[in-house]
């Protein structure tokens, strides 16, 4: 403390100048204490309140986390929308993922769609243990696409050359409708005729692919080909779509009722489809002809119907190759056929003719929903 000290009554109204020094310093003092002590108070309530801050934070953001790790496969999941990878041949494959955690991943080698995926991380499509992984020939499974011929329907190797062949991203497609690419996970692939293709089929193309994966999960391929040539050309085009299924004895399909069908088992001989839904007891090698855009596979074991929504594609392949078959192909286990089922969107019975210049689009949309 300090005390003020006079010596005599006249020096008690007037400090000696020791004095006033002192009481200046003593303010001085007094000041830096003052402001320490607001510097001090400052810095606390600082912390304090960040403290409480991190706090709420944190109480808020636990249950967030909670409810998203339940409902989402991707909560925390930093990994980007599209992310470019390699196979363990060092071919390319891109990695689509939407929001909620689905996903899709296809290879560059064919542009096939190799996995598909829902927000829960269930496998949508088949692919073979055995399948082979190494170009030119195409994966047991997913979704190859059977282009510019199906199966041995012409002159070239079964199925066209399109899905043997390594395709490349293409940074700057032609732009489709906004709503093919508004709130959706894409990529953008390119095939064009080699001078080896030409050899085998004179006719120069450019073959555009989307590949996205909606909100919902649904999974879309939207085909552009092109004649970028002088004289016409024709082409069939399938997509050859192993579907994951429970048993084969389970499945059957809705929507080719009633419809013609070439029996590839017999000739391609022309048939008409008799049943109300197509059940499975022994091989089927089908082309079902003009069916309706909307077809259904229904899982009953599994629970689950995948839909398939095409345009520009009239056909139907349905396949499944059963026990004999499936021991005569190396890259398929002989047991597997109960496990997969082929059903594609196609145009084949009725070529597509494309003049100098033209295009044609296809479309595939392939969903998956709970059922009874
Ligand atoms: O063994 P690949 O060439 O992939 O073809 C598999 C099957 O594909 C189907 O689409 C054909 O109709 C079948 O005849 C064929 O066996």
């Amino acid at each position: 403390m300090f005390r003020l000290e006079s010596t005599s009554g006249d020096e008690a109204t007037a400090p000696p100048l020791s004095m006033q020094r002192q009481l200046k310093e003593f303010e001085c003092e007094l000041a830096t204490v003052r402001l320490i002590g607001a510097t001090v108070g400052l810095i606390g309530t600082a912390v304090w309140r960040a403290r409480e801050f991190c706090l709420v934070c944190f109480l808020l953001y636990c249950p967030y986390c909670i409810f998203t790790m339940n409902h989402s496969g991707a909560a925390n999941d930093q990994r980007p929308a599209v992310e470019v990878t390699k196979d363990r041949n060092g071919i390319g494959q891109v990695v689509l993922r939407n929001p909620r955690g689905a996903s899709a991943r296809i290879s560059l080698h064919g542009g096939q769609v190799l996995s598909w995926r829902t927000d829960r991380g269930e496998e949508l499509l088949f692919t073979s243990t055995k399948a082979i992984f190494k170009p030119p020939h195409a994966v047991r499974g997913g979704i190859p696409i059977c282009f510019p011929q199906f199966g041995n329907r012409g002159s070239l190797e079964q199925h066209g050359f399109a899905r043997n062949k390594i395709w490349v991203i293409d940074d700057n497609p032609p732009p489709l409708h906004p709503s093919d690419s508004l709130g959706k996970t894409y990529v953008d692939l390119l095939l064009k005729s080699s001078e080896e293709d030409l050899k085998t089929w004179p006719h120069s193309f450019e073959f555009r692919l989307r590949v996205s994966l909606a909100a919902d999960g649904y999974l879309t391929m939207i085909s552009r080909i092109r004649n970028i040539n002088c004289k016409p050309f024709s082409f069939s085009i399938a997509y050859h779509t192993y579907f994951s299924i429970s048993d084969i004895s389970e499945v059957r399909i809705e929507g080719l009722e009633t419809l013609d069908y070439l029996d590839n088992l017999c000739q391609k001989e022309r048939f008409t489809e008799q049943g109300d839904a197509l059940t499975f007891e022994s091989e089927v090698d089908r082309v079902y002809l003009n069916s309706k855009d909307v077809i259904a596979i229904f899982d009953h074991e599994r629970k689950r119907t995948f839909t398939i929504r095409k345009e520009g594609l009239p056909d139907v392949v349905v396949w499944n190759p059963w026990e004999k078959k499936s021991k005569s192909m190396v890259d398929f286990g002989d047991e597997e056929f109960k496990q997969m089922l082929c059903v594609d969107g196609a145009a084949i019975e009725k070529p597509i003719t494309l003049k100098p210049g033209e295009e044609w689009t296809g479309r595939l949309e392939l969903s998956v929903v709970p059922s009874s």
